[in-house]
Parts: structure tokens; C-alpha cells; sequence
């Protein structure tokens, strides 16, 4: 069965409903890879997802992208005319172009290059603009996927586990700057990650996902400003949740 995939209005959420999500295995059985995964990401919040490894959380992205069509259930985006930008595990680079020329060729049309300037210092980036790909570090690299995902000033963004493999200095790094470029140029935000910490610092809310076939294990609310997220706070939630949902951390 075809899900809707439908666009709702501007600063609307985006509403995920998806009742069962199947794939049909190499040997002809059929592997549910979905149960029931229902949320909202507010309009202009951060919403991350987060379970056991398999369950289901790139099938839940992919479907929203798009790519998934053949799914029950309904995906209602944020924004009808809006643009969506994904960051990948692999920041996915044009290895022949600079890191410039990567980010320029993402804008349609429409879309200036006078705020680049502005976007690659805050990420960091001004010195690297014309270096190509190979030269770079893992993290620069994630830090070009970033300027070419916000470039685009999307209406949605979705990010799938962009800092896994990293050591944690590295990704504690991105994370910060994954904050305030989210802040400057805000945007409704659906993150894939298996880290409790990296959700914690970052989302509105957390939604917790079982063993596949994926359901909602819980979901959990974020009230508490990211600048007043320090340490001492971060591991009493992260105590909290770890409490709340046992195995997760
Ligand atoms: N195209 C496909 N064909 C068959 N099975 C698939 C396909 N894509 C995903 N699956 C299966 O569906 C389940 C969910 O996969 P998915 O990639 O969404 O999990 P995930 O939670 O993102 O995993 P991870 O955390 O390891 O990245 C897995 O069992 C996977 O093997």
C-alpha cells in the first residue's frame, strides 16, 4: 500500500503517522521493519529519533524524504513550497569540486550566494573554502555537508547519525556548531542518532523507538534552554532518562 505524502501549511509541524512499514527480503519473506511510529516535529524545533540499531529510524527518514513510498500511514510536511535538506553518515562531497563549489551547486535557483560568507565562518570554514574534499579531515568534511544542507535555507532538514564515527571531541565540536548555525537560521529539525548524549544537547524532543519492528517507546520533552544545558544538567538527564529507558545509553 502507497502512504500519503502530503505538504501542510508554512511554520505548520511536520506530522509523521506510519502504521506499518514492510520490506520484502532477499529469500522472498517479508520483514516488518516498522509497527507504529506516530510524532511531531513542532514547526521550527529540533526532534530527534533514537533506538537499538535496526529498527527502523533511516526507513522512518527515507519515508518522510520521500523515497519510501510503499508504506501505510501518513507523512504531512511542514512546508508546501518548502526545500528539504538531509545530511548523511557520509557527508557525500563532489570529490572534482571544492568545498565552495559543493555548497554553490546545491542552491537553486532563487536562492543568492551573498550570505555564504556569513555561513562558512560561523562553520568554521572560511580558510577551506577552496580546498577539495580528499584534503580535508572527517570533520571538515561534516562541517561542508552543514554549510551545504543550511545553504539551502530549508524548510525542513533532516540529519541522519551526521556525526557518527567521530572521535567525541571532534563531534562534541560539530555538535556546538550544529547548534548555532540551527539557531541563526532555525528550521524544523528531525535527527536520526544512537546517542543519548548528542540528543540530549541538541533536541526539543526525544523520541525513543523500540527493537524492530519499530513502536514508540516514549517520548520525551526538552523545556530547558540549550545555553543553560551544562554539564551538571546534562548528566542528571541523562541519569533521568537513562532511568526512564533502560539500555539507551
Ligand atoms: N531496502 C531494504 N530491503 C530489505 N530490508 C531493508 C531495506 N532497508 C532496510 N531494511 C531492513 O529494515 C530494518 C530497519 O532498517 P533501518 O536502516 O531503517 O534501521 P536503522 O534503525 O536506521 O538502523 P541503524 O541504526 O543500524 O542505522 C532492518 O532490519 C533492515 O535490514
Amino acid at each position: 500500500m502507497t502512504g500519503g505524502l502530503s505538504n501542510a501549511a508554512p511554520g505548520a509541524p511536520l506530522r509523521v503517522s506510519i502504521t506499518r512499514k514492510a520490506f520484502r527480503g532477499a529469500d522472498g519473506k517479508l520483514v516488518e521493519a516498522i509497527a507504529h511510529v506516530a510524532f511531531e516535529v513542532p514547526g521550527g524545533s529540533f526532534v530527534t529519533l533514537i533506538g537499538p540499531s535496526g529498527c527502523g529510524k533511516t526507513t522512518t527518514l527515507r519515508i518522510v524524504l520521500g523515497l519510501e513510498t510503499e508504506f501505510e500511514g501518513s507523512v504531512v510536511r511542514p512546508d508546501p513550497d518548502g526545500r528539504i535538506a538531509v545530511v548523511f553518515q557520509e557527508p557525500r562531497l563532489l570529490p572534482w569540486r571544492t568545498v565552495e563549489e559543493n555548497v554553490r551547486l546545491a542552491l537553486p535557483e532563487g536562492i543568492g550566494t551573498e550570505d555564504l560568507d556569513e555561513l562558512f565562518d560561523v562553520l568554521g570554514l572560511s580558510e577551506m573554502r577552496s580546498r577539495f574534499p580528499t584534503e580535508l579531515s572527517l570533520g571538515l568534511a561534516r562541517r561542508a555537508a552543514l554549510a551545504r544542507a543550511f545553504a539551502i535555507r530549508p524548510s525542513l532538514l533532516l540529519l541522519d547519525e551526521p556525526f557518527v564515527s567521530l572521535d567525541e571531541m571532534t563531534a562534541a565540536r560539530l555538535r556546538r556548531l550544529l547548534t548555532t548555525v540551527w539557531s541563526a537560521r532555525r528550521t524544523t529539525a528531525l535527527m536520526v542518532t544512537h546517542n543519548l548524549r548528542e540528543a540530549v544537547q541538541l533536541s526539543d524532543r526525544i523520541v525513543f523507538l523500540t527493537e524492530r519492528p519499530a513502536k514508540i517507546r516514549g517520548i520525551h520533552e526538552i523545556k530547558v534552554a540549550r545555553e543553560a544545558r551544562d554539564a551538571e544538567w546534562r548528566e542528571t538527564e541523562l541519569r533521568r532518562l537513562d532511568r526512564e529507558f533502560p539500555g539507551v545509553l
